[in-house]
């Protein structure tokens, strides 16, 4: 029997998983090696008596710190150990300051001489977790330009007007489309084309390195920029620098009506996001404007800001 509970411990502490074995109170009764010298390697609680802490109390005290895992891992436990549910699992990221590292928690029940005990396991899945993110990543690109797709574009403007409600900030979108880009294609073939909605995406990119900026391939020769904390004075400014970028590019249009070179039009719109407004309403007044810088003749920006009282105050010059 003494043998073969050193022959159990040498297997536990083998177990890259760290483990701790919880009593139904949360004091942890057993720890094997990895979880020692997980605490160790990252000075989190390290040199402590393990097996005479509480591990909800741990929990608890991560959640009053306002930590939500915390809060989630002491809820997860506690509905295991009163048999609500028979295990429970919890992803969260732990990251150091040197890397970003995700941990999966397990929590599942066994009995030992009538007394109930809980294995709690934490797995490394940093690894599986970077893939998926780099999965997820792709598929918010545009192919051909490598910049964001529309669908990312949806997902980043619903979370910058959340931020920009939240924080009582103002945000603007810019809705920006080539002019006479068939012209193009038909004058110099697909190709050409190709490379020239490129090149103009890594334009839009590099001018939208803030953080608050998202910039996406909106549709075929259409992008669109969201510019979060951000009034429409300064997302004018940025729109003429994008416009004057493109002319510097200077991609030969020759039948185009407005230029021998590529142009684009623009629609800016600006918002101070109230629960009355949405997203939604400032995309489609960015979109009119696009339309009317189109029939106004091209080469053009349109902008607009909306009052408190949600109407839309066009901005001829600033
Ligand atoms: N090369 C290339 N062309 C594309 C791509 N996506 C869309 N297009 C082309 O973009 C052109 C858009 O044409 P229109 O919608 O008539 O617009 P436009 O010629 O730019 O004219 P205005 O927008 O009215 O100024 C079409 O000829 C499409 O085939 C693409 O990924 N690559």
């Amino acid at each position: 029997m003494e043998e073969s509970a050193e022959f159990m411990h040498l297997v536990l502490n083998s177990i890259e998983e760290h483990i701790a074995v919880i009593d139904v109170s949360g004091v942890i009764c057993f720890v094997n090696q990895s979880w020692l010298n997980f605490g160790d390697e990252n000075q989190c609680l390290s040199n402590q008596n393990w097996t005479e802490m509480n591990y909800l109390n741990i929990c608890d005290q991560a959640s009053s710190a306002g930590d939500d895992f915390g809060h989630q891992a002491g809820a997860g436990i506690r509905k295991v150990i009163s048999g609500q549910i028979n295990s429970y699992s919890l992803e969260y990221p732990c990251h150091s300051d040197e890397e970003h590292r995700w941990f999966i928690m397990h929590v599942s029940p066994f009995e030992f001489n009538k007394a109930n005990y809980f294995v709690i396991t934490h797995q490394d899945v940093t690894e599986r977790k970077l893939a998926e993110l780099a999965v997820k990543e792709l598929v918010r690109l545009d192919g051909l330009t490598d910049i964001y797709n529309r669908r990312a574009f949806d997902e980043f403007l619903q979370q910058e007007w959340v931020l920009c409600l939240t924080l009582q900030q103002p945000i603007s979108l810019a809705v920006i489309d080539l002019d006479h880009f068939k012209q193009l294609n038909d004058s110099y073939g697909h190709l050409a084309g190709d490379d020239c909605l490129k090149q103009i995406a890594q334009r839009l990119k590099k001018l939208s390195d803030s953080p608050r900026f998202w910039c996406a391939r909106y549709g075929g020769e259409e992008f669109a920029l969201i510019m979060g904390n951000t009034d429409v004075v300064a997302a004018k400014q940025v729109c003429d620098e994008f416009t004057e970028q493109i002319h510097r590019l200077n991609i030969p249009n020759i039948d185009s009506p407005v230029k021998p070179y590529i142009t684009a039009s623009i629609g800016l719109a600006e918002v101070r996001p109230t629960d009355q407004s949405n997203a939604v309403n400032l995309l489609n007044q960015a979109d009119t404007l696009l339309y009317t810088a189109k029939e106004k003749g091209r080469n053009r920006i349109e902008i607009s800001c909306q009052t408190p009282d949600l109407e839309w105050n066009q901005v001829s010059v600033i």
